[in-house]
């Protein structure tokens, strides 16, 4: 007779590898099915090769900050060889990340999870029998259906191209577009990037978003922006992008960036009474869908907080500790975001502009940073903070931050707000000198 589990898990990426390991630590009997590669999309696909590719970009930033100041010479980047230094870490993941799983003897299965109906789940056909399912099936690429969509790529085909094209163009100013294109630019392309209205990367701070547009403009890159995209023509010079507008641009790569959408769609969800859509699923406060015998986590449920890496886990503890021992609805703590580009924009909890309109309460302190010796002393050509703080209570609630070091100051902002911790406090502690740590108290 076929095992019955406590619980499946459909999906193994970060979410749904982190609630297979938190669940079997708690002796329940689990499997895990997986329909691609094992470690989903941000090891495979999504953040760490995003990441690696950036070094490059970082350290040919640093030599170029220096010239003049101690270094001579501008190194050119090598794509082939860096994407095979991308491929020396990515190639192993899915391997890893499966017998990391059965290490831990969680059952594991790889093929296509589906519900026919209620209490019938099956895995390419196979019916599994189980107590609980928790989704976590992730995004994928949105592509924008225009005429000619057949010619876009997506963020997953960029990060394993074997060549760099000479022309490169991304359709869609957010995280991944100014991220990719950055890429694409220190790698010697000539790059554009269309979106639709004046505003991308509307969730950050206009002032600082316009700030960094400012310096990957002087770096090379091309924003079309207010263009309306409708249609791809192959042509004998290229690939022609025709707007509503008649702007045109050839190029040789079209990467839609415009977005991602959940895989909540090829499930049968439909047939076991879970409510989903362009948002993905919908959840209760528990992670719970309509049906009270499946939940879903990570970047394919409809929850109010960005769909990242360090999310998918906190959603996944979070139904741990719930399917063990139910209790209390969730909370996020405040959220750190950011774009990977160069410099790197960052940003935590309230904004300049919510502080502003309530500036009885809020200071927002607007500082340039470029001459601090933290970034003096390697050339950086920006680095721009705002920092926003409750003056009933001295602490911060929010901040801002373009420079190179932005990706390591925003996370010890996040520790200032989580902990609630104000000036007199932070200076009850001893920081090393002189590192970007040393500088909170001069955020304040
Ligand atoms: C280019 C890019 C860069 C990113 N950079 C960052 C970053 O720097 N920082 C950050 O925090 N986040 C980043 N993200 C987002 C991050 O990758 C996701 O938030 C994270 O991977 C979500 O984890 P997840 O487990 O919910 O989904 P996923 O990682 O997508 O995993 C879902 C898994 O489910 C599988 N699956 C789907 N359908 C089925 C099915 N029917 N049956 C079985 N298995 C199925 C998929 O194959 C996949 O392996 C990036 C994303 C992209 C695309
Ligand atoms: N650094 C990170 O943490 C990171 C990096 C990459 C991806 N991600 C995750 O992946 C998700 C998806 O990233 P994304 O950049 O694809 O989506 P996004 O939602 O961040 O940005 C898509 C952009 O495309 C624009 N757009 C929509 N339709 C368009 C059109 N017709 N023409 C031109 N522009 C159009 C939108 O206005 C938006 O600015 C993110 O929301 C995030 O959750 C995170």
């Amino acid at each position: 007779m076929a095992t019955a589990y406590d619980v499946v898990v459909i999906g193994g990426g970060p979410a749904g590898t982190a609630m297979a390991s938190g669940l079997k630590a708690r002796g329940k009997n689990v499997l895990i099915v997986e329909n691609d590669l094992w470690g989903g999309t941000c090891p495979n696909r999504g953040c760490d090769p995003k990441k690696i590719l950036l070094s490059a970009v970082e350290a040919k930033t640093a030599v170029e900050n220096l010239q003049q100041k101690g270094l001579t010479g501008i190194p050119s980047v090598d794509w082939p060889a860096l994407m095979r230094h991308k491929r020396g870490y990515t190639d192993g993941i899915s391997a890893g990340t499966l017998n990391g799983l059965k290490g831990q003897k969680i059952a594991t299965m790889h093929g296509q999870a589906y519900f026919r109906a209620d209490g019938q789940l099956t895995v390419d056909g196979e019916k599994i029998a189980t107590t609980d399912v928790v989704v976590a099936t992730g995004q994928r690429p949105a592509i924008l259906p225009i005429t000619g969509h057949e010619y876009f790529k997506t963020s997953t085909d960029f990060l394993n191209l074997d060549q760099m094209p000479k022309r490169v163009t991304f359709v869609g100013g957010g995280y991944v577009g100014f991220e990719l294109a950055t890429i694409a630019n220190a790698a010697g392309a000539d790059v554009h990037l269309i979106h639709h209205n004046t505003r991308p990367l509307k969730a950050f701070d206009a002032g600082m978003v316009q700030a960094l547009m400012t310096n990957l403009t002087t770096a090379g890159i091309t924003f079309d922006l207010n263009r309306d995209l409708q249609t791809i023509e192959q042509q004998a010079d290229g690939l022609h992008l025709i707007a509503a507008d008649g702007f045109e641009l050839v190029t040789d790569l079209v990467v839609c960036s415009a977005g991602r959408l959940p895989n909540d769609d090829h499930l049968g969800l439909e047939n076991v009474g879970v409510r989903f859509g362009r948002h993905g699923i919908a959840v209760n406060d528990h992670l719970q869908t309509a049906n009270p015998h499946i939940y879903a986590i990570g970047d394919v449920s409809d929850t109010p907080v960005p769909k990242l890496t360090p999310l998918a886990g906190y959603e996944a503890r979070y139904l741990v500790t719930q399917l063990t021992q139910p209790g209390q609805a969730i909370t996020y703590p405040v959220v750190p975001t950011q774009v990977y580009a160069s410099p790197k924009l960052a940003q935590v909890g309230m904004g300049a502009a919510t502080a502003t309109n309530q500036s009885e309460r809020y200071r927002v302190n607007e500082l340039d940073m470029t001459k601090w010796f933290t970034y003096y002393r390697f050339g950086a050509q920006q680095a721009l903070a705002k920092v926003i703080v409750d003056q009933t209570t001295g602490q911060v609630v929010g901040a801002t931050v373009l420079s190179d070091l932005a990706d390591e100051l925003i996370n010890y902002l996040t520790l200032l707000i989580e902990q609630h911790l104000t000036l007199a406090d932070l200076q009850q502690i001893v920081l090393a000198y002189p590192t970007p740590a040393s500088d909170l108290p001069y955020l304040y």
